[in-house]
C-alpha cells in the first residue's frame, strides 16, 4: 500500500445554506491517479475544489470536516492559501492558456516564485513541456502566442503551466471535456504518466476514462461518498448495488 498524502475526514461543504457534500473521509494515495465519478451534480467538482481551497473566492461557502495533506489540515485559517496552491495545482474543463507567447504561459508561474535567471527559466520551461508531451511540437515555436495552438495542445501547455512550478498535486477537473478523441486519448495517456512524478485527482464524467487513467476511484452520489476502491476493483467487483448499477449504466 502506497504514502497517503490526504486524509479526508467527515468532510462536509455548504454552499450558503446548501449542503453538497456530505460527511466523506477517504485516504488519497501518493503518487497514484484518483479518480471521482458519479452522475451530473453528485458533487464530484465541489469535492476536488476543496483540496486546493478554490472555494474560498465566495465568502458564504463553507467547510466541515478535515482534510489532512501530509498530517496538516488545509481547511484552517491558518494556511496560506498561496502557497498551498503552488503545491497543489490545477487543471481545468477548457484549457485556459493566458494571452501571451508559449514561453511565458510555462515561464508564468515560475517569474511569480522570482524566479528570473534566463537560462534557469529556459531549463524549467524545456522540462516542463517534455514532461507535458508537448516539447516537440513546440520547440521551434515558443514564442508564438499560445491562442495558435490546438485545443489538445492547448490543454497540454496548460498542464505544462501547472508542472513548471513542481507541484506535488495536480487537480484535473474533466480535462478532455472540451477536447476531440485524439487529443482526449493523449491527455489520457499523459496523466496516466505523470503519476511517476505528482499526485493526481481527476474529475470525469466518463467511466471508461476513469477505468483508463485511474489507479483509485471514487462513486458518489448526491454529495456522499458511496464506494471507494482500487479502479480494477471498484469496476469488476463493486461492493455496492448502486455503483454496480452507475457502473453497469442502469442510471446516471
Ligand atoms: N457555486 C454554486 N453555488 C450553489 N450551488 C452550487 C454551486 N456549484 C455547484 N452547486 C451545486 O452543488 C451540487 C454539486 O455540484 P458539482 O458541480 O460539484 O457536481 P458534479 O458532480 O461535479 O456535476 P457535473 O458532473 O455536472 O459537473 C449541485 O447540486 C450543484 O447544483
Amino acid at each position: 500500500m502506497s504514502e497517503v498524502i490526504f486524509e479526508v475526514r467527515n468532510l462536509s461543504f455548504y454552499y450558503g445554506e446548501n449542503k453538497v457534500l456530505k460527511d466523506i473521509s477517504l485516504d488519497i494515495y501518493k503518487k497514484k491517479v484518483t479518480a471521482l465519478i458519479g452522475p451530473s451534480g453528485c458533487g464530484k467538482t465541489t469535492f476536488l475544489r476543496c483540496f486546493n481551497r478554490m472555494h474560498d473566492l465566495y465568502h458564504l461557502n463553507k467547510y466541515e470536516g478535515e482534510i489532512l495533506f501530509h498530517g496538516e489540515n488545509i481547511l484552517t485559517d491558518k494556511i496560506d492559501i498561496i502557497e498551498l496552491r503552488s503545491r497543489i495545482g490545477m487543471v481545468f474543463q477548457k484549457p485556459t492558456p493566458f494571452p501571451m507567447s508559449i514561453f511565458d504561459n510555462v515561464a508564468y508561474g515560475l517569474r511569480l516564485k522570482g524566479i528570473k535567471n534566463k537560462s534557469e527559466l529556459q531549463d524549467r520551461v524545456e522540462k516542463a513541456l517534455k514532461d507535458a508531451a508537448l516539447w516537440d511540437e513546440v520547440k521551434d515555436r515558443l514564442n508564438d502566442t499560445a491562442s495558435g495552438l490546438s485545443g489538445g495542445q492547448q490543454q497540454r501547455l496548460c498542464i505544462a503551466r501547472a508542472l513548471a512550478v513542481e507541484p506535488e498535486v495536480i487537480l484535473f477537473d474533466e480535462p478532455t471535456s472540451a477536447l476531440d478523441p485524439v487529443a482526449t486519448g493523449r491527455i489520457e495517456d499523459l496523466v496516466h504518466s505523470l503519476r511517476d512524478i505528482v499526485t493526481i485527482i481527476i474529475v470525469t464524467h466518463n467511466m471508461q476514462q476513469a477505468a483508463r487513467v485511474s489507479d483509485y476511484t471514487a462513486f458518489m452520489y448526491l454529495g456522499e461518498l458511496i464506494e471507494y476502491d482500487e479502479t480494477t476493483t471498484l469496476f469488476t467487483r463493486p461492493n455496492k448495488k448502486m455503483t454496480e448499477d452507475y457502473i453497469t449504466g442502469r442510471f446516471g
